[in-house]
């Protein structure tokens, strides 16, 4: 029977951490803004918006979503984001995926100001991330999240065989970028490994990251007795219930510690999203957060 990494838990530490820091700002008339844009009307991305709004409110960051019709020029959407680069109210903002099949998602990155770019997808920080640089820079939050998860719950990374499933921009390569850097060895899976050597891998896997979008993906015989199993997916079935990439009803069993879907990287992507905010807020206004502030 695997430990249960319970993610609503680890993201309710994280924001009353994020909260404190918030006060801390508050001293120095420091108000955190996150901007929020919205392209269409994906439902999904909806939920989300729904659940970052609520969680910046609770912890005293100022949150607003601009929402715009899918049929909008790309050009509007850079337009304002530049507006929002030149706000001093704004710290951060992030253009909630998927967009419209009509926009351009590298042109948007490369819209945000490196120093506003709370999702870490400014190639500026991406470069840092990958040559791994010291000092602060915005990450990706889900990844991010993850490695909260992972040290939250004392699993150890130097030394280990890490497999991640998945390369995308989002996750998967920031996830590989973030779990080399602790000294794991990574593997980095997607469509074109074969199955073969995706079972293989994964089989020696000491921990495991999951996130392709494709429902129950992995099986028990894809994990070894004892292995950290991470499920980033979210997958909604035709009934409504959401299951991750993993098929946790199998591995469960099997695994030392795995998240469950809903209620394990989820929340946390919320969370490490507000631990962003208030740094980026921190750093335009030259204020030094005691090292190690989120300790969890
Ligand atoms: N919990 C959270 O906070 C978050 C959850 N998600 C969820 O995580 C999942 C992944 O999201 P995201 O990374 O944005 O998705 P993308 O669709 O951008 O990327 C999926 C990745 O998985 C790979 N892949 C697809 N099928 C397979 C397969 N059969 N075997 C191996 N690799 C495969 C793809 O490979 P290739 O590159 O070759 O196409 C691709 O690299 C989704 O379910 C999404 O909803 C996403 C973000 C946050
Ligand atoms: N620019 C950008 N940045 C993102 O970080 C980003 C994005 N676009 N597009 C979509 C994905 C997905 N994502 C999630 C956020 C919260 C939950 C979440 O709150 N999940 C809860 C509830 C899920 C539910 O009930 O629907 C849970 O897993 O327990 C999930 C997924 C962020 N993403």
């Amino acid at each position: 029977m695997a430990e249960l990494i319970d993610g609503r838990l680890i993201a309710k530490e994280l924001r009353a951490a994020v909260k404190a820091q918030v006060e801390v700002l508050q001293g120095y008339n420091v108000v955190p803004g996150l901007a929020v844009i919205l392209v269409g009307d994906d439902p999904a991305s909806e939920i989300y918006v729904r659940n970052k709004g609520r969680a910046a409110e609770k912890v005293g960051v100022a949150a607003q979503t601009i929402r715009y019709a899918a049929d909008l020029s790309e050009a509007e959407v850079i337009a304002k984001i530049a507006e929002l680069n030149a706000d001093p109210a704004i710290d951060a903002i992030l253009v909630q995926s998927p967009l419209p099949e009509h926009m351009n998602e590298q042109h948007i990155q490369e819209a945000i100001s490196p120093e506003k770019d709370v999702d870490g997808f400014h190639p500026e920080n991406v470069g840092k991330l990958f040559a791994n640089r010291h000092g602060f820079f915005p990450v990706a939050n889900t990844p991010r999240g993850v490695m909260t998860m992972l040290h939250h719950e004392h699993v150890e990374l130097a030394g280990k065989n890490a497999v991640v499933v998945g390369r995308s921009v989002l996750v998967g390569t920031p996830m590989f970028a973030l779990l080399q850097r602790e000294n794991a060895t990574v593997s980095l899976l997607h469509k074109y490994t074969p199955d073969a050597l995706r079972h293989q891998l994964l089989r020696q896997a000491d921990i495991i990251v999951v996130a392709t979008g494709v429902p129950e993906l992995i099986k028990a015989e894809d994990v070894q007795p004892g292995a950290v199993v991470i499920d980033v997916g979210i997958n909604r079935m035709e009934d409504g219930h959401l299951v991750g990439d993993v098929d946790f009803a199998a591995v469960e069993p099997i695994a030392g510690k795995i998240t469950p879907v809903p209620g394990g990287v989820g929340p946390m992507t919320i969370a490490t999203l507000l631990e962003t905010t208030v740094e980026l807020a921190a750093q335009h206004h030259d204020v030094t957060l005691e090292a190690g502030w989120q300790n969890i």
